[in-house]
Formats: structure tokens, C-alpha cells, sequence
């Protein structure tokens, strides 16, 4: 229920209700954010996405008590008259949707710089127009690879932040090679960035810019063969949690070797409140938004949701919990990965006063606590099924 104490912003002033216009409210990031936007806050939501499943329980039924502030659209924003309309009625423009799994950006290119790139452009387009204030979701995935990764690998070089931490405002952006296209999603991430930014200085459009850093946490994607496609690829997070639920290794892409910060959603969805109801400090501005203290590599991330598995769920793990495989292997040609990602937090804290505050072990235990709450039983029937029949 949204708290009747008045609400104030980070200056102190009174935050009154606004209208927001949410594509890609479906999504996992945007279950989240509906869900903190109809239990603490008075603003409205228009929610437009192709899906609604993930969100479902704060449509239905009628009796919820945020009931009226929150209405689904189902809308492919690819060719729907209606999103111009949308805009015009919202404050605020908040754009998730897209094609953001690594399986699909060297098998689907095409539709991955459609959706990060041409689908985006018309949202901008309307916002700088009407002007409507935008906030657009990109990824650390623009920063590419670290300069670090191109020194020798005994380079003492490698040990300085300076070679590594991702600074919004002083990383370039390094991609491989235009057949390695894993980056076509960067790449299309990278150029709507630009085109908000000069919407910006020239036309004078109100945005703010995410830079997420592995959020993760519960509708995180989907688990093959349950909830999406038996052969699908989802990212990380969904990909060994199948595997722990299943009891089966977790497959290391080329030694799960690249090292990652994870951050949880509900730490994240924090700081995207802070940008929504504090325009003044967050209109202009580019923002990391990820964990730095949270670092692993994805074969210390296995490792460790194999211990928190077996916790949550009573279960021993099994006797090898972990196999390696070839990129080529598990994504196909083209694939290429970001070598380390740890965000630098200056501007955030700076604009926003904002800080993420849960370890990676806490969110992977309230995590795999839900996936198993969730899946475990539908897995044990998937999987008795083809021996009964
Ligand atoms: N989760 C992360 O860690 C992360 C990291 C970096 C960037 N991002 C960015 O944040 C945004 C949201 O990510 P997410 O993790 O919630 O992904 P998600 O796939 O769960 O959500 C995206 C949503 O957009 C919807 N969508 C896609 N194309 C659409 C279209 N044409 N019309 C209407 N709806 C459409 C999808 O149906 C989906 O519900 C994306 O832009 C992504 O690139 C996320
Ligand atoms: O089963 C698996 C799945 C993934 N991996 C590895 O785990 C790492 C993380 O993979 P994810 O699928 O979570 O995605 P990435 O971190 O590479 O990219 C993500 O970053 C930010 C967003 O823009 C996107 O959500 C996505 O592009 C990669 O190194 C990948 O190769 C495995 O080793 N095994």
C-alpha cells in the first residue's frame, strides 16, 4: 500500500504522484519496479510489453489495493500507433524492452540490433518531441572489453584500477572485430546512447541513462523446458539454477574464467527509485548501477551457488558439480565475452547518495530459495515424465 506519510525527495521536497509510461514492464527488471512503484509509491503506471506474465499478480484481481494505478498494454513497440499516445499521456518514459541475452546476439544479430537500436528510436523520438523526460536502460556491456585484457598477462599493469574500473565518463568502448558479434548488442546499445545524448544537447530532451551490471534475482528469465523453450539459452543465473535443479554440472563457458560483479534486483530497483522521483540530480547523467564488492568469476559464481543450493534445498550436490565447454560449443560462432566488469560508483554516489548493500552470498540464498520454491517440483514431474509413459 503506498504510504500515507508524505514522501520527500533527496532535497527534501514533497514528491507528488506522475504518470509512467513503462516498455518492457514484463521484463524481470520491470516486474520489479512495477511491484516497488504499487507498494511504496502514489505513481501510476502505464505498463506496455508483449508479455504479462511476470507481472500478473499486480493485475489480478481487481481488489489489490493499487488497483487503477496500474494498467497493462500489450504492445509490440515495433509497430504499434498506440506507444506515441502513451508517451503523451506519461511524465515519465521508461524504456526496458529488448533483446538482451547473450545466446541471441551472434545467433539473432539482426533482430538484436533491431530491438536495441531501430525499436528504440521512435521512443526517443517521441519523448524529445513531447517533451516527456526519458529514462533508458543500456548495459556494462557498452564498456566492451578492459583496456587491462590487452596488456601482457604478467603485465603488473593488470593489478591497477586504472587499467580496469568503468568509468562513465572516461572508459572508451572496446569491441572485437565485426565477425565476433556478440557485440552487435553493445554496439546497438552504444549508438542509442548517443542519439539520447545528442537528443539531448541539441533539442534539449530530459534523459537519464542506466548502465546495469548483472542485476540478478527471482523471474530472472526463464528455466528451459518449464517456462520457456526446452532448447533456449537464458543468462547466467537461469542457466545454473537449471542445472542445480536438475542435478546436473554447470557448464563453464571456456573455464569460467571472465569475472562478473552481481548485483540484487532489489538493491538496483533503489537506485532506479532515486532517479525517477529526484529528476534534477538524474536528468544528463549516465549511471553505472552494479555492485563492485560482489566480484567472481562465473566459476566461483558455480561454485557458489552449488554450496547455497545444496543449503536451501537440503540436497547434496553431486560429485562434479562444475564442466567446462567451448564458447563455440554452447553459443556457436561469433561469440566473444567481456573479459571484467567492476563499476565505478563515483557519479551515483555523487548525483544520488546511492550505495547497494547486499553480498552476493545473501542474494543467491533469497534467489535460489524462490527458483527452488518455484521449480523444483514442476522439474521432478518434467523429468518423471518421459519414464511413466
Ligand atoms: N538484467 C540485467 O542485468 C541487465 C544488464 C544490462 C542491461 N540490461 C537492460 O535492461 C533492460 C531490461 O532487462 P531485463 O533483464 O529486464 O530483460 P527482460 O528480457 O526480462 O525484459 C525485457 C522486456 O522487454 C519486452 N520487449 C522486448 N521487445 C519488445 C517490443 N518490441 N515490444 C514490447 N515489449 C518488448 C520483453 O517482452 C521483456 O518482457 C534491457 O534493455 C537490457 O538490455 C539488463
Ligand atoms: O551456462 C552458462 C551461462 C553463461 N556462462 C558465462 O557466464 C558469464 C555471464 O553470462 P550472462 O549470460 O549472465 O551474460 P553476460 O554477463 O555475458 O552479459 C549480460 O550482461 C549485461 C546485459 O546487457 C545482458 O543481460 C547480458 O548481455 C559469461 O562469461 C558466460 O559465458 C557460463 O559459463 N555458463
Amino acid at each position: 500500500m503506498a504510504s500515507s506519510a508524505t514522501r520527500v525527495d533527496l532535497d527534501g521536497k514533497p514528491i507528488t504522484g506522475i504518470t509512467i509510461c513503462m516498455i518492457g514492464a514484463g521484463g524481470f527488471i520491470g516486474s520489479h519496479l512495477c511491484e516497488k512503484l504499487m507498494s511504496e509509491t502514489p505513481h501510476t503506471v502505464l505498463a506496455v510489453d508483449v508479455y504479462n506474465d511476470k507481472i500478473k499478480h499486480l493485475l489480478e484481481p481487481d481488489s489489490l489495493p493499487w488497483t487503477g494505478r496500474i494498467q497493462f498494454h500489450r504492445i509490440n513497440i515495433k509497430n504499434d500507433s498506440r506507444l506515441e499516445g502513451l508517451i503523451k499521456m506519461a511524465d515519465l518514459t521508461i524504456n526496458l524492452a529488448a533483446i538482451c541475452t547473450p545466446a541471441d546476439y551472434n545467433t539473432r544479430p539482426l533482430d538484436t540490433i533491431y530491438s536495441n537500436f531501430i525499436d528504440a528510436l521512435p521512443v526517443v523520438k517521441y519523448c524529445s518531441e513531447n517533451n516527456k523526460r526519458l529514462i533508458h536502460f543500456s548495459t556494462c556491456e557498452v564498456y566492451g572489453k578492459t583496456i587491462g585484457s590487452y596488456l601482457p598477462k604478467d603485465s603488473p599493469l593488470r593489478q591497477d584500477p586504472a587499467y580496469y574500473i568503468l568509468k562513465e565518463d572516461e572508459s572508451p568502448c572496446i569491441f572485437g572485430s565485426i565477425e565476433k558479434q556478440r557485440w552487435s548488442y553493445a554496439c546497438a546499445k552504444q549508438l542509442i546512447e548517443r542519439l539520447i545524448y545528442a537528443e539531448g544537447a541539441e533539442n534539449g530532451l530530459e534523459f537519464t541513462i542506466v548502465r546495469p551490471f548483472n542485476w540478478i534475482g527471482p523471474r530472472m528469465d526463464f528455466i528451459p523446458g518449464i517456462d520457456g523453450p526446452s532448447e533456449g539459452v537464458p543468462r547466467v543465473l537461469a542457466c545454473f539454477s537449471n542445472n542445480l535443479l536438475r542435478r546436473e554440472p554447470l557448464k563453464l563457458v571456456d573455464g569460467g574464467e571472465s569475472q562478473r560483479t552481481f548485483i540484487y534486483i532489489k538493491d538496483a530497483i533503489e537506485a532506479v527509485m532515486l532517479m525517477i522521483e529526484n529528476p534534477a540530480r538524474a536528468n544528463g547523467h549516465i549511471f553505472n548501477v552494479g555492485n563492485p564488492n560482489n566480484e567472481v568469476t562465473v566459476r566461483q559464481l558455480a561454485e557458489m551457488m552449488t554450496k547455497v543450493y545444496s543449503k536451501v534445498s537440503g540436497e547434496p550436490s553431486i560429485d562434479s558439480p562444475t564442466i567446462d565447454v567451448s564458447s563455440k560449443e554452447f553459443y556457436g560462432e561469433g561469440y566473444d565475452d567481456s573479459d571484467k566488469r567492476i563499476p565505478d560508483m563515483t557519479i551515483i554516489n555523487k548525483q544520488l547518495g546511492w550505495n547497494p548493500k547486499t553480498s552476493l552470498w545473501d542474494l543467491l540464498e533469497s534467489t535460489l530459495t524462490y527458483q527452488h520454491r518455484t521449480y523444483a517440483e514442476a522439474i521432478k514431474q518434467a523429468i518423471a515424465k518421459p519414464i511413466a509413459s
